[in-house]
């Protein structure tokens, strides 16, 4: 893990800004001239034209927080998308609103760990964007099911891209396939060559960390058809922006204490958290200059940042939750660390003495303590070195989609 692939490839494609590969408007308003002289001199994407929409993607996990995004950054984005093919457990009725547009958009509902529904989605696709995962470190699930969905679940997505042809794979991965550790040792601005001690026990990482393996060992495997297979990891920090679950709990817990939040977490430990349209346009990307640079990009892992500062994770939610109304008392944590230690202990022998009666899963436990107790945070430039990885969104303006968005779920809870 973390090796790099020797230096740029220097293909001269198109691969930094934005704007850069944006579908490009028709010409307008020449009518049959127009098009004669399109004929005669094209227009600089004309080339490209001609091969363009040619694509079939999938994306597993599509309706989820991270996939939604990425699936909608496909759209607006990817020139080449013919087909999008969204595949999950649970399909949103947003994606009826998609099927309108220039790019076929297909629901597949269904299940990673069925090894036929997942050979079924993609058989035919040229890139699979694999983000769909349990994401659970609150005990809600079972760790045999985060391991079956998680593991198991991308052995599937893999063994369907060997048997039918797909040679192309992007799998989320997660910053918690390296640490935070359960020693909690300090990560500070780390990139992906950093010697740091990887030790998991939590399900979670643990699956993350199996399943990132699985990935990059497969990286080089002949598909159907003698091709080989190319495959790449991305190491997204913690994501934050419209439709965070997390973000939305705190929020509502910050209403129910009548508008004030209670810092646990000391200011000076610093959590690293990138924005959600960031992370998909970096998948975007990847998945597009993977297709170009196979030899460079093949079995890597990327850390997936952006400009969001390195903050406390209360600090950092504060950024939004303070021009909400929210107010985070205390400039130091208010209990003591091993008050809190003891609290985390007793959510977790209430959530097993519950379980029979009821799922207890409180934010708060060893797990999430110890996490956001460590500094855990990311600087690295290989994304950009090998794929041309700019973010998208400034943090001035990931800053304000992501409130504008917390002021529409206080709207909608009122
Ligand atoms: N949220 C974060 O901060 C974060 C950070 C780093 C990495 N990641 C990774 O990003 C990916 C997406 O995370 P998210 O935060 O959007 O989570 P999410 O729960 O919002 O999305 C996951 C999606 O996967 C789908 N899914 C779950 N089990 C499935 C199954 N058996 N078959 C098919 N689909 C299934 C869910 O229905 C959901 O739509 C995950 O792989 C996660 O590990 C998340
Ligand atoms: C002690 C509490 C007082 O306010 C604060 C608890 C905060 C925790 C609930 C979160 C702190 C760090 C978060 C995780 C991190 O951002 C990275 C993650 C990786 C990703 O793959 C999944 C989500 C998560 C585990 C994220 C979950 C919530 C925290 C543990």
């Amino acid at each position: 893990m973390g090796r790099e692939g020797g230096g740029a490839s220097g293909r001269g494609r198109c691969v930094a800004g934005p704007g850069a590969c944006r579908r490009r408007p028709p010409v307008a308003g020449l009518g049959g001239l127009g098009l004669w002289l399109q004929c005669l001199f094209p227009q600089p994407g004309m080339a490209d034209s001609a091969q363009a929409q040619k694509l079939v993607y999938l994306v597993t996990g599509g309706c989820g927080f991270l996939g939604e995004h990425v699936v909608r950054m496909l759209l607006q984005q990817e020139p080449q998308l013919r087909e999008l093919r969204i595949f999950d457990l649970h399909l949103g009725p947003w994606l009826e609103e998609l099927k309108t547009g220039p790019v076929q958009v297909t629901a597949i509902q269904g299940d990673v760990t069925q090894a036929h529904e997942v050979a079924a989605a993609v058989a035919g696709a040229h890139v699979v964007i694999h983000t769909a995962g349990l994401v659970d470190v609150f005990g809600k699930t079972s760790p045999e099911t985060i391991h079956e969905v998680n593991v198991q679940g991308t052995r599937n997505v893999i063994e369907a891209c060997v048997q039918t042809g797909t040679r192309f794979l992007v799998y989320t991965s997660s910053m918690e396939v390296v640490g935070p550790n359960i020693k909690g040792q300090p990560f500070y601005r780390g990139n992906e060559n950093t010697p740091y001690e990887a030790v998991h026990r939590h399900p979670y990482p643990c699956s993350k960390a199996l399943a990132e393996q699985l990935v990059l060992e497969a990286n080089g495997r002949k598909v159907l058809g003698g091709l080989p297979l190319v495959t790449c990891a991305l190491r997204p920090t913690g994501i934050y922006g419209e439709g965070h679950q997390i973000m939305r709990d705190f929020y509502h817990q910050g209403l129910r204490l009548g508008g004030r939040l209670f810092r646990a977490i000391p200011a000076s430990v610093e959590h690293g958290r990138v924005y959600v349209g960031n992370v998909a346009w970096m998948h975007v990307l990847v998945a597009r200059e993977l297709q170009h640079r196979a030899a460079l990009m093949g079995g890597q892992v990327y850390f997936c940042y952006d400009n969001s500062p390195y903050k406390s994770y209360e600090d950092f939610n504060m950024e939004f939750l303070g021009p909400c109304g929210l107010r985070l008392v205390g400039t130091r944590p208010l209990l003591p660390y091993w008050l809190l230690l003891f609290l985390a202990a007793l959510n977790v022998l209430l959530q097993w003495l519950l379980r029979p009666l009821l799922l207890y899963a409180p934010l708060l436990n060893p797990y999430t303590l110890a996490m956001a107790n460590t500094t855990f945070t990311v600087s690295t430039d290989k994304a950009r070195r090998h794929f041309g990885y700019e973010p998208l969104f400034s943090w001035e303006e990931s800053r304000t989609r992501t409130i504008r968005w917390v002021q529409a779920v206080e709207g909608s809870a009122q």
